[in-house]
This record gives C-alpha cells, sequence and structure tokens, in this order.
C-alpha cells in the first residue's frame, strides 16, 4: 500500500497492526488445503483438531497490539513509520537483541513457552537474511532484493511465516538426486518466465495450518547432483498445490479443557507439506540451485542465531514453568521440605539457570561485524542447543521421579466431581496436605498434560530436534568453539621452560 505525503515524498502507509479478530478472519478465508484424520479442513477455526491453536495465536496478536505491550512487542518500522512486531528488528545493539528478547518473553509467556514457532521464530530468521543482502546477491542479481523485499513486506504487514528446511525422511542413506524418485524431496522441476515450478515433499512445518507463508529451503548439507533442492523460496499456504499433512492432532482428544490444561489449548500442530507443481514467482526465490549458499544461509548470515535467540527464550520460558511446576507439586505431596527433594530441585534449577544466563550471554558477549550488524554469541547459543536433547529428558526423568504416582492416582475425569457418589470419595481422599482435592488434581493434571500425554510427549520430541538432529548441533558447537585458544594453552604447557633443579 503506498500513498503520497504532502511533501509529495513517496512513503508507504503503515498497515495497522494485527489483530486476533483479524488473523482469524484471514484463517478463515484462507483457503488452505489441510487434511486431518481422513478429513479435508474447510475452515481451521471452526474444525476441532485447530479451533482452540487458532484461539491461542489470535490471543498472541491481540497481546502485541494491545497499547500496555506496544513499546515491549513492537518497534518502528523504518519504512512506514507504523509499529511492527520487534521480532523482525535487524539488532545494530546489545540493547536491541535485549529488547528482542524482551518481546520473545513476551509471547512465550502466554503460552508458558510450549509454542515452538509462535511467528517471531521464522520471522527473525527472515531479520537475519536481510542484514546480509550482499550473502543473498552472490547467487545472481535480483536475489538480494528478493530477500530484503520479502522481509519489508513480511514485516510491515505482520505476516507470520513458518519453515520447512528438512527434507523427508525416506532414504537417508542416499542424497535427494538417488532417491527412487528425485522428485520426492521439495525441489524445483521446472522453470518458467513467470517463475519456478517447485514439486515433492518437505518436513515439518509446525504452526503450518495457522501462518501466511512457508519457507521452504534446506538445512542438511546438499551433494554435487542435488542443485535442484538447493533453494530458499517463500510460498503462501493457500497456493495452488499446497497440501499440508497434519499429525495426529491432539487437541482432537482433549475430552475437557479442565482434563487437559495445555493440550486443549496450545497444540501447535506440525505438518508434513506436499507441494504439486507449485508456481513461485521469481520475486519469492532467494536462493536458486545453488548448493554452497543453501547451506551457508544458515550460518553466513545472522538468521540461525536470530531464530533461535528467540527459541531458547521461549525455551527458558518452558524451564522456569517447568521448575515452578515441580515445586508446586512437592507442596502438594508434601516433600517440598525433604532435603533429598531439594537436592533434586536444585539439580532441575542449575539447568534452568544455565539455560537462562547462556541466553543472556547470548546478548552481553555478542559481536559487532563491520556493517554493525549484532550477532548473538554462537558459543552460548549452541552450548544449550547442543545439550539441549539429554538435559530435557533428564529434567523431566527428574520431575517424573519426584512425583511418584501423583500424576496417576487422580479421579478418571473431571465428570467424577459432578457425581454425588464418587464426589463423596475423591473431595475425601485425593486432598493433600495444603490443598482441597479439586485444587490438587487440577494440579497434577496440568503436569501430566506437560509430561505424559502425547501433547507432552511430543514436546519432549521436538525439544530434541527442532534444532536438528543432535549430531548436526553439536558440529555447530564444534565449529564455533574456540580450539584455537584451547589448544594453544596446551602448547604454552607442552614448552614450559624446564623445571629448575
Ligand atoms: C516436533 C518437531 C517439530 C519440528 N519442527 C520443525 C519445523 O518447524 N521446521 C523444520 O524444518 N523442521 C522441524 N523439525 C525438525 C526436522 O524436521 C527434523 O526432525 C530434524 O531436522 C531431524 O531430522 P530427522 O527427523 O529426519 O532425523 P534424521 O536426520 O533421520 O536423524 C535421526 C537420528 O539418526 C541418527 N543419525 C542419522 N545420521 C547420523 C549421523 N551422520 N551421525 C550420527 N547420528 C546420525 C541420529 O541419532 C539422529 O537423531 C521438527 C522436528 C520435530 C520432532
Amino acid at each position: 500500500m503506498t500513498v503520497t505525503a504532502s511533501k509529495e515524498v513517496e512513503v508507504n502507509a503503515a498497515t495497522p497492526l494485527r489483530t486476533g479478530a483479524s488473523f482469524l478472519d484471514d484463517l478463515r478465508t484462507g483457503e488452505r488445503t489441510v487434511f486431518v484424520d481422513g478429513e479435508k479442513v474447510k475452515d481451521p477455526t471452526k474444525h476441532r483438531a485447530f479451533a482452540s491453536g487458532a484461539r491461542t495465536f489470535a490471543r498472541l496478536f491481540d497481546y502485541a497490539a494491545a497499547p500496555e505491550n506496544r513499546e515491549r512487542m513492537t518497534y518502528t518500522s523504518p519504512d512506514t513509520g507504523g509499529p511492527v512486531w520487534r521480532c523482525f528488528q535487524i539488532p545494530r545493539s546489545h540493547a536491541d537483541l535485549r529488547a528482542k528478547r524482551l518481546a520473545a518473553e513476551g509471547w512465550a509467556e502466554q503460552t508458558f513457552g510450549l509454542m515452538g514457532r509462535t511467528p517471531d521464530h521464522v520471522a527473525n530468521f527472515f531479520a537475519g537474511y536481510a542484514a546480509k543482502p550482499e550473502f543473498f546477491a552472490r547467487g545472481g542479481a535480483g536475489y538480494a532484493d528478493n530477500v530484503v523485499n520479502f522481509y519489508k513486506y513480511i514485516r510491515d504487514n505482520h505476516k507470520y511465516v513458518v519453515y520447512a528446511i528438512v527434507p523427508p525422511q525416506i532414504d537417508r542413506s542416499k542424497p535427494g538426486h538417488q532417491q527412487s524418485d528425485p522428485t520426492l524431496y521439495a525441489g524445483v522441476v521446472k522453470e518458467t518466465d513467470a517463475g519456478i515450478i517447485v514439486s515433492g515433499g518437505q518436513q515439518l512445518a509446525t504452526g503450518a495450518v495457522y501462518a501466511d507463508y512457508v519457507q521452504v529451503s534446506c538445512i542438511h548439507p546438499l551433494r554435487p547432483g542435488d542443485e535442484n533442492y538447493a533453494i530458499s523460496v517463500a510460498i503462501p499456504l493457500n497456493a495452488p498445490g499446497v497440501k499440508l499433512y497434519s499429525r495426529r492432532a491432539f487437541a482432537m482428544q482433549a475430552t475437557s479443557a479442565e482434563d487437559y490444561p495445555l493440550t486443549s489449548r496450545f497444540d501447535e500442530t506440525d505438518c508434513f507439506v506436499v507441494l504439486d507443481n507449485v508456481l513461485v514467482p521469481w520475486e519469492r526465490v532467494f536462493i536458486y540451485r545453488n548448493t554452497e549458499l543453501c547451506f551457508q544461509q544458515w550460518w553466513q548470515t545472522p538468521s540461525h542465531s536470530y531464530g533461535n535467540h528467540q527459541a531458547q527464550a521461549r525455551y527458558a520460558t518452558k524451564l522456569r514453568f517447568l521448575l515452578g511446576l515441580a515445586k508446586r507439586m512437592n507442596e502438594a505431596t508434601g516433600n517440598d521440605a525433604a532435603p533429598p527433594v531439594q537436592v533434586e530441585m536444585g539439580e532441575l534449577a542449575a539447568y534452568a539457570s544455565i539455560v537462562e544466563n547462556m541466553l543472556l550471554s547470548h546478548e552481553t558477549v555478542a559481536p559487532i561485524d563491520a556493517d554493525g550488524i549484532l550477532w548473538p554469541s554462537k558459543p552460548a547459543l549452541y552450548a544449550v542447543m547442543a545439550l539441549q536433547s539429554q538435559i530435557n529428558p533428564h529434567m523431566i526423568d527428574i520431575v517424573r521421579e519426584l512425583t511418584g504416582a501423583g500424576m496417576i492416582t487422580l479421579p478418571s475425569s473431571v465428570r467424577d466431581f459432578e457425581n454425588p457418589e464418587s464426589a463423596k470419595d475423591i473431595e475425601r481422599y485425593f486432598v493433600s496436605g495444603k490443598m482441597g482435592a479439586r485444587e490438587r488434581v487440577r494440579l497434577m493434571r496440568l503436569a501430566w498434560d506437560f509430561i505424559g500425554t502425547e501433547f507432552g510427549n511430543r514436546h519432549q520430541q521436538y525439544e530434541k530436534f527442532y534444532g536438528g538432529a543432535s549430531y548436526l548441533v553439536k558440529t555447530n558447537m564444534y565449529r564455533a568453539y574456540d580450539f584455537a585458544r584451547a589448544g594453544g594453552l596446551v602448547d604454552a604447557a607442552l614448552n614450559l621452560p624446564p623445571v629448575a633443579s
């Protein structure tokens, strides 16, 4: 949208911040192709699998648009002068990155860290791309403009982008072009004047049911012969030929919000994406048939660092929630004051504090490059990501250990409170020293939904894999660590002067 200002300077008019109501309207009329449970979904805002998730996303939009959160959640678009989400801000100072973290925590606190791909995740990747247009220019004229223009468009119009950047797990022993059919992996199959035609499948677009665009690219290293998969493009989720296959929708199993307090609100869904001859106009192509740029886009721009700075702010929030839950459960069981329990809680608190403080370290040990762009500390980022697949299950195990049968010894559902005959016993026996039966049952249900339900278990898989398989994340850490300094110490030890006799 452009208007002419009085002094005849052309400026872009600011699009008002997106509200929950406008997001739900867009979703209702978006006509995307989503399959779940044998059904083609007409309207995700009405379908049992997605309606409650849609309402949660709507609340996030409203939270960011609320005047009292404006300073925290938005900054001023340099192009329109209007407020836009802070996740799009390209940090140029340590204070900028801190402001971005506070915004990420603002949204994460609304979901207790239980939604990973909120609209600030991939937005941060695009901020990282836009910070380094010269990287994309290496692929040829026009690609830098394409990525910057798309970034400005999604920033100034408050668009929600997700990504599918991992090839399907069909046969990992072979590269894409040697699979039984080379069009199984998402890649270019034809080039036209209007754009490229993309076909194939890609995993795993979390949040895609609710988003406006999906970035399709590849984070795995590609080999010679894989050029067709070496692309980075943005595709509207309602473009002809885009199909989303949702995994089992946990919200459909939530018999009541009382019994499944988290499942019933925070299922963001994960979708396998199928592209069936989808036309991507050239303006939405950022990398084209270039294996080197496709791989390096994550590391030679700050995209991966910005996106995962947000992810770590979300994770730190979730761990704070876990600590709170464990504490409340100990209070309910009466074990809170037991010294061995406090030792276990101290261990949990140590892990949570490491994550929190490494997040702060992203900000304080962040170098600013020659272009004035701030890069969050890579060693601090990858140290936690590399260990997350180990510490997360260990922390969950400690909570399981602490609660004994507390999350299982519960009435079958909230309806047992409604039957006077069962309610009498439940109100009498399901109490704790400090809590009435209803309060205790609600707490333990919350814990079980966090840990034990399908929703809770998917989260453990999420924390292991959202940033890639751990052997790959550890490779990122290997690349980020200052081995020269470490090796220098050993050299110094080997060259110590002789000990005087
Ligand atoms: C809940 C969830 C949500 C996700 N959301 C998204 C998303 O929004 N967008 C997105 O693009 N991706 C997302 N991902 C990540 C992504 O789709 C993959 O799960 C992730 O990159 C790992 O790839 P893979 O699952 O194919 O596992 P594989 O690459 O097949 O690896 C599986 C396991 O095999 C072993 N292995 C394989 N090769 C090696 C090797 N060379 N050395 C050592 N061990 C090896 C390791 O144990 C590894 O963990 C998500 C994943 C999950 C679980």
